[in-house]
């Protein structure tokens, strides 16, 4: 058996003498005044250091060594308060120590590296990076040359660097060329780019396990490489849903710490072809056409979500379909139980023991996701039909800067379930406030025309003929209802029993307000609406409108560990500025 790392003895800072220990997961110094007594503790875990040098060493402005033989310098990570973002920024800390002899010093750097190694086995050794030079603002080549590679340089990382030509490449890169040696694959971009490497990732590894990804029951086998992203997009929803900030640098140290997120996946297929993945948002109505409009002005960078936004909800469509959808089990969480899925979350934890629990029996991974798809669990299905302003499905909260608590605040990253937000068609001034509330703190959900649901499936398909003549497309409210209803018909099909339900309340008023609005919003869109929309599949546009989508649990895994919730992070239970013991979060 292995026995514990443990190191103590007293160094210098400066003239500051220094007790320091290392000892378990901890790395420790406390400053000795003249009187022996303790003074100012910091500690970090074993786990967050980065590096450890020879010498007396500096990486910003400039790497520069002064390679003194008593000197060595540790390089950790340290934590700031982000300001408006949920998470907590990290930064790169740097103490320099004395020590009263080389021998000492050597044997300090030795254990403390033997330690690191030992106390977080994922830190990569090599990464392949693609780099995506028009992501967002365009500055993806800089961020990485500037922020992320002196930090990988630092850690020892060794990097193979691809700056992207053209869409499509970084994805057909992992398809077809040799990984052999690779630990992680990191992407500079923004969601577009994620997906292209979860893609490729996904695709690869089940070619190499002989499975077929179009079939929509198959069990997918999850991914062996791990990605990093360094946020340089538009959106960059999975970098803030995963992480709480977007942060070039608080990225590249959660790479180079090795640190491990799992991630559900959602598969889209129509019929027996796989069409795509999706993580973040797979979006039909509202979030399809602003796509659809987005795109149209690329030019814009990422303002052209805001403007494309906008023309969208002036335009005030909705469109009928039948969304199905397969429940998860409503004893192990709900998108309503008003919890946040932070680091360390225990409903993901629990979670792995249940999508992994057959593996070891049956020898294949998610043999308990295969049987969601017998025919026993055809009759759980639940199915709606009416008009919708949109349709999403999302595997994770999807928070981003525009909507830090995001799509679904209570989502999972890692529970093998997604949230289907169903959004009826409501009035514009409705509709505005569903938006708006994903600004804030107000629940989009508690709203008489929104519905969410955990599922473990959905299927999505147009209404036949027949229903679509009754839902003759008058862009908005439906032809034959008086507008002062608001309200409209759903056919709702539980355990395949259909049932009839006319008017659905919408338990709202029209104020005066609404009613002055409503003339000028019409106006803008009565005549032309088309009758389908598309489908955003994280950023890109669905071929197909008619599909089914299914969860799989935890199908890969990213160089994160979730939200770090800012008061958690004391536990001397004092506020930034007093906090001295155990906790390297600083203002
Ligand atoms: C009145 C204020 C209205 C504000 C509405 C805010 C709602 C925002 C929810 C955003 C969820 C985003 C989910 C992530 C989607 C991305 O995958 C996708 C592609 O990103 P990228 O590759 O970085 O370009 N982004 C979008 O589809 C943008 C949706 C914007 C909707 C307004
Ligand atoms: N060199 C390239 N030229 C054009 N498109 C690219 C290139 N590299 C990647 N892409 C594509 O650009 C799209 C958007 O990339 P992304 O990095 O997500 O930026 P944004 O967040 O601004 O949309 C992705 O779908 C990706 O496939
Ligand atoms: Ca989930």
């Amino acid at each position: 058996m292995e026995t514990e790392v443990r190191l103590e003895s007293s160094l210098w800072v400066g003239i500051k003498r220094y007790r320091a220990v290392l000892s378990g997961w901890h790395f420790n110094w406390t400053e000795v005044d003249k009187k022996n007594r303790d003074k100012k503790t910091i500690s970090v875990p074993v786990a967050e250091v980065v590096g450890v040098e020879e010498g007396r060493v500096e990486i910003l402005p400039q790497k520069s060594v002064e390679d003194t033989d008593k000197d060595f310098t540790v390089f950790y990570v340290k934590r700031i308060s982000s300001g408006s973002s949920c998470g907590l920024l990290w930064r790169l800390g740097r103490i320099q120590f004395s020590c009263p002899s080389r021998v000492l010093r050597d044997q300090w750097t030795k254990h403390l590296r033997t330690a690191l190694k030992t106390h977080s086995p994922l830190r990569p050794n090599r990464l392949l990076v693609f780099i995506n030079p028009f992501g967002g603002k365009k500055k993806g080549r800089k961020i990485y040359h500037s922020l992320v590679a002196p930090l990988f340089e630092l850690a020892g990382i060794s990097s193979h660097v691809v700056v992207t030509e053209r869409a499509n490449q970084a994805r057909d890169h992992l398809l077809k060329k040799d990984l052999t040696g690779f630990d992680g694959v990191v992407c500079v971009g923004g969601d577009g780019m994620f997906s292209e490497i979860l893609h490729g990732l996904i695709g690869r590894t089940q070619q190499e396990a002989g499975l077929s990804e179009n079939d929509p029951t198959v069990a997918l086998q999850p991914c062996p490489l791990h990605i990093g992203i360094i946020p340089a997009g538009s959106t960059d929803c999975v970098c803030y849903a995963t992480v709480g900030v977007i942060d070039a640098v608080t990225s590249a140290l959660h790479i180079i710490i090795g640190d491990s997120q799992p991630l559900d996946v959602c598969s889209v297929h129509q019929a027996s072809a796989l069409m795509r993945y999706s993580v973040s948002l797979l979006g039909y109505g509202f979030y399809g056409d602003v796509l659809a409009e987005s795109e149209k002005h690329r030019w814009m960078g990422p303002l052209r979500y805001d403007y494309s936004g906008t023309m969208v909800y002036l335009s005030n469509r909705s469109y009928a379909g039948i969304v199905q959808y397969l429940p998860a089990d409503p004893l192990l969480s709900s998108p309503r139980d008003r919890t946040r899925c932070l680091s360390g979350c225990s409903v993901c934890s629990r979670s792995t023991e249940r999508l992994f629990r057959h593996s070891s029996e049956s020898g294949s991974l998610y043999s308990s996701h295969f049987s969601q798809f017998s025919s026993d669990s055809e009759g759980e299905w639940v199915s709606v039909e009416g008009r919708f302003r949109c349709v999403s499905l999302t595997c994770m909260s999807s928070s981003c800067p525009k909507s830090p608590l995001g799509l679904s605040p209570s989502a999972h990253l890692a529970d093998g379930t997604g949230d289907l937000i169903l959004v009826w068609d409501t009035h514009p001034l409705g509709f505005l406030k569903f938006l708006y509330r994903h600004t804030s703190t107000e629940d989009q959900f508690d709203l008489p025309f929104v519905e969410v649901h955990r599922v473990k499936a959905v299927r999505f398909s147009l209404p036949s003929g027949k229903e679509e003549e009754v839902y003759k497309e008058t862009g908005g409210l439906r032809e034959g209802i008086d507008e002062e209803e608001r309200g409209y018909i759903e056919t709702v099909s539980r355990n395949g029993s259909q049932q009839h339900l006319a008017e659905r309340d919408t338990g709202q008023e029209m104020t005066n307000e609404q009613k002055m609005a409503t003339p000028f919003l019409c106006g803008l869109c009565c005549s032309k609406a088309p009758a389908k929309s598309v489908w955003n599949c994280d950023g890109e546009i669905l071929s197909s409108t008619e599909i089914l989508c299914r969860i799989h649990g935890q199908l890969v895994r990213l160089y994160a560990r979730g939200i770090e919730d800012g008061a958690a992070m004391h536990n001397c239970g004092k506020e930034n500025d007093n906090c001295q013991m155990g906790c390297t979060l600083n203002k």
